[in-house]
């Protein structure tokens, strides 16, 4: 949509894609989105001035031919260059529509230079177009086109206004600068000092009754085209967004659902472009790196681009020539031209005109500061003595008032704090002394009728992270030697101790390696994710140290080990161990871990390293999952992905992630999905000693095949009834695909296994909830736990027990906890096991619609008639 830019945004069912031309000079393209069709065939060698997008499809200038040359996929637009191509035509400007592309034919001359031609292909408008005067630009809606006359500044449109009115709506006697249109609608900015715009079309025609209806009804939400003075507008399916002139902030109106981000605030931009939902910008600093805001994509994205085309003459007034130290523009003689910002922001003045090669300069005026900005510049700025004269009286008062003010909330906060610490503290003194007489009393002979030396443990637990010293840690592992060592990672060793008090730890010892940086980061994520997580099926800490360059974590300790030890070590007797009951288990207890990470922690915890060797299993093989090194918060909504370079483990890499660098929840899916595959088969994710090495790549087809048998690990005599195992097979298949957005998510994949696992059981359950964790998959942790608290009920401690009770209550601060209820209780959603078993998931997507997304449809339907595409497009973002 819109017109021809340097950045571009296509959009469709296949997903959204951002490209941008390099900011090195190269004229090169660079892409970044879910859209392979796209992102793959994005031309590597060849080089372009201007780009533009449509559904499903972008389109360049070749700066050689001046011909358009498309990528991606369209059914109506050829991909390569468009045809029929007039012979030897060349073109100014490209500009695409959901499935159209037009061309501004290169300006006539002789007796025909007061006509233009514009070549159009595509839907319904395959076809030149000849027009009276000379067209200086030309813009794309979804179904029709617009120019703007050079000579009277007017504009003109073309296409079908079924839906969207712009043709019979266009705006007599006013004169433009520049135009977009959008995808019902189009704005333009006015010539004149004021450079107002002024928008017109059903999509943004505010009167209309649906508009009133949907804004009642709380929506959708609608502003209103601002009058500030702008200088760039471009428009979405719905709205419309600008950069301000007098500060190069962005704006937008129109319509936007309630899920969508906001515009950032606080930023200035070079420039604009919108895709269907969500519109992105290109930082006006350094980095030219493009932020996007709205629906559906991440919030930055990791590719510098350009911030303007590279046009072959010299910049005019009103523009200033953008350049950041190398050239901007291959071509001799071709320059980046930014339009010159007009007026200066609220407490500033201007202290330098627009010249050819800086933008006008503005200044704040120091003797009219409110904002924090303004204190703090012309704080820094008063090197100049005159104006600290005039600064200081000025401004002196409410500096003095407001390090009063400052003064008396630091003396409350902290007077407060420390009442609030000593209050603590007493409770503190109080219970270490009950736990000690706990301990000498009946939760002694507790701990000895259970045989284990565990006392501190969930005194250590409630107290989050300890923090050991150096000295106690090597103690506890016999000065680290290496017969303690039982795990070594990239980046650690791990080893046995045993602490002071008699409690067994795990301690990660963090290698020293060249890159102390990225262990540092690793070190403090772990610790940082760890001291708020809290799941029966995460791995506990205990504690840490951080002394000099040694960086050490303190867990519980897992006596089984690894999984990863199980099913690949060297003993078989251990990969006979697990039986098909425990590997299910194992699985669901898994899936619990990382349910938990995804959906119940706020922001969700993406983990990035979902793998064999990190779920560890305790003394009765219950699994824990570990290793949080990599974790990152994500999202708080899964549909926008974070922008992050690949890390984790090759063989569970999602490659979506790796090649794109794309990252949600998902990406976690995947992982576990290859989890599930080697659960099953017994073979490692990548294992060379087989045909086919990747186990995703040996065991889909396998099981598409029906062939489970073939799968399964031949250690295992498989089960009579192989149902359950074919279940899981099937979801571990739907969790390998290769688009994050058809994978089940943890919740739906919980459900399956925990259904499989009861069917294995013998316990066919389609209906009914399923048994608590604990009592079905016998982790006697709880159990542990409610045995410990009736057993002090029954003292005639009741004091005791309260603070039992009290510890249970402060376990779970910021952080939701539900360590013992089965995921299908937890869940009001009506998941259903067809979901992930195979029918229904597809079904489902496109059918879930939120209310939100329910009124955009209703939307469409009232303004135009929307193609198949933009149907599904709309169903699967909203
Ligand atoms: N709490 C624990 N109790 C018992 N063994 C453990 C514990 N934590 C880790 N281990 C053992 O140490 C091994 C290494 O763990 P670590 O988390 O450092 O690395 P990794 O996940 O195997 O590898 P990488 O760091 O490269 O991803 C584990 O595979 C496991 O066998």
């Amino acid at each position: 949509l819109g017109s021809m830019s340097s950045i571009t945004i296509s959009y469709g069912e296949n997903g959204p894609v951002f490209c941008g031309m390099k900011s090195d000079g190269s004229h090169l393209v660079t892409c970044y989105g879910s859209n392979l069709a796209i992102t793959y065939a994005t031309p590597a060698h060849l080089t372009f001035s201007g780009l533009t997008a449509g559904n499903g499809f972008i389109c360049g200038l070749l700066m050689d031919s001046n011909q358009p040359y498309c990528w991606g996929s369209s059914g109506f637009v050829q991909i390569g260059v468009p045809q029929p191509m007039v012979k030897d035509s060349e073109y100014l400007e490209i500009s695409a529509g959901d499935h159209h592309l037009c061309g501004l034919r290169k300006s006539l001359t002789g007796k025909h230079r007061n006509t233009s031609l514009v070549d159009c292909w595509g839907y319904n408008m395959t076809k030149s177009y000849e027009f009276d005067g000379q067209i200086q630009s030309i813009s794309a809606g979804s179904e029709f086109n617009c120019g703007l006359f050079t000579q009277n500044r007017s504009v003109f449109c073309w296409g079908d206004e079924t839906g969207s009115g712009v043709i019979s709506l266009i705006p007599m006697g006013m004169r433009f600068q520049k135009i977009a249109a959008g995808g019902f609608h189009v704005c333009g900015i006015l010539e004149g000092v004021d450079s107002r715009v002024v928008c017109w079309g059903r999509s943004l025609d505010f009167d209309a009754e649906i508009s009133a209806s949907l804004v009642d009804s709380g929506l959708l939400n609608v502003d209103f085209a601002p009058n500030d003075p702008m200088l760039s507008v471009v428009g979405g399916r719905f709205h419309a967004c600008g950069i301000k002139s007098y500060d190069r902030g962005v704006v937008c109106w129109g319509y936007h659902v309630e899920r969508s981000t906001p515009p950032p605030n606080n930023v200035r931009l070079y420039e604009i472009a919108a895709g269907d939902y969500f519109t992105c910008g290109v930082l006006s600093d350094a980095s030219l790196l493009p932020v996007c805001w709205g629906v559906g994509f991440p919030s930055s994205l990791p590719l510098a681009v350009l911030p303007g085309i590279c046009k072959p003459k010299p910049c005019t007034s009103d523009f200033y020539e953008f350049k950041n130290g190398s050239a901007p523009c291959k071509s001799p003689g071709s320059h980046v031209c930014l339009a010159c910002s007009n007026g200066c922001p609220n407490e500033m003045y201007q202290v330098s005109a627009c010249t050819s090669t800086s933008d006008r300069q503005c200044r704040y005026n120091c003797s009219s500061c409110i904002s924090r900005d303004c204190f703090s510049n012309c704080y820094d700025a008063t090197g100049d003595g005159k104006k600290k004269g005039k600064f200081w009286p000025l401004q002196l008062p409410v500096i003095v008032a407001e390090i009063a003010f400052a003064v008396f909330l630091v003396s409350v906060v902290s007077l407060t704090s420390i009442i609030y610490v000593r209050y603590k503290l007493r409770n503190c003194r109080c219970s270490g002394r009950a736990f000690k007489s706990k301990k000498d009393g009946k939760i002694g002979s507790f701990q000895k009728e259970s045989g284990k030396i565990r006392p501190d443990l969930d005194e250590l637990k409630i107290r989050r992270a300890q923090m050991f010293t150096y000295e106690e840690l090597e103690r506890a592992t016999s000065g680290f030697k290496e017969e303690s060592q039982v795990g070594k990672g990239s980046f650690s060793c791990v080893f046995k101790g045993v602490l002071k008090d008699g409690t067994v730890v795990a301690v990660k010892r963090s290698i020293m390696s060249p890159d102390m940086k990225k262990n540092s980061k690793e070190f403090h994520t772990e610790l940082d994710l760890l001291t708020r997580l809290n799941h029966a099926h995460l791995l506990s800490l205990l504690g840490y140290c951080e002394e000099g360059g040694e960086r050490l974590l303190v867990y519980e300790f897992m006596a089984n080990g690894s999984l990863h030890q199980h099913l690949h070590g060297q003993n078989k007797a251990l990969k006979e161990q697990l039986d098909w009951v425990k590997r299910v288990t194992i699985a669901v207890q898994a899936a619990r871990g990382i349910e938990y990470l995804h959906g119940y922690a706020c922001p969700p915890v993406i983990h990035r390293d979902i793998k064999s060797s990190n779920i560890l299993l305790d003394e009765e093989h219950n699994a824990r999952v570990a290793d949080f090194g990599l974790s990152l918060l994500g999202p708080a909504n899964s549909s926008s992905p974070l922008a992050e370079l690949p890390a984790g483990t090759l063989g569970y890499l999602d490659p979506e992630y790796y090649r794109l660098h794309y990252l949600t929840t998902k990406s976690d899916i995947y992982s576990f999905g290859v989890l599930i595959l080697e659960i099953l088969s017994g073979r490692k994710a990548i294992d060379m000693q087989f045909e086919e090495g990747n186990i995703v790549e040996w065991a889909v087809p396998l099981i598409k095949a029906g062939d489970i048998l073939a799968v399964l690990d031949p250690v295992l005599k498989p089960p009579t009834d192989l149902e359950a195992l074919k279940r899981i097979a099937n979801v571990a298949s739907k969790c390998v695909r290769m688009r994050g957005k058809e994978r089940p998510s943890m919740d739906k994949v919980t459900t399956a296994l925990e259904r499989a696992l009861a069917l294995l059981m013998g316990r066919p359950s389609n209906e009914q909830p399923i048994l608590p964790t604990e009592v079905v998959l016998g982790s006697s942790r709880l159990h542990t736990k409610s045995s410990q608290i009736s057993s002090y009920r029954s003292t005639s401690e009741t004091d005791v027990a309260e603070n039992e009770d009290q510890k249970f209550e402060f376990r779970a601060p910021s952080w939701i906890t539900f360590p013992s209820v089965a995921s299908s209780q937890r869940r009001k959603s009506s998941v259903s096991e067809a979901d992930v078993d195979g029918k229904n998931l597809e079904a489902r997507n496109v059918g879930n619609g939120t209310s939100a997304g329910d009124g955009l449809r209703s939307l469409q339907e009232e303004i135009g008639p929307a193609s198949p595409q933009q149907n599904l497009f709309l169903q699967h973002n909203f």
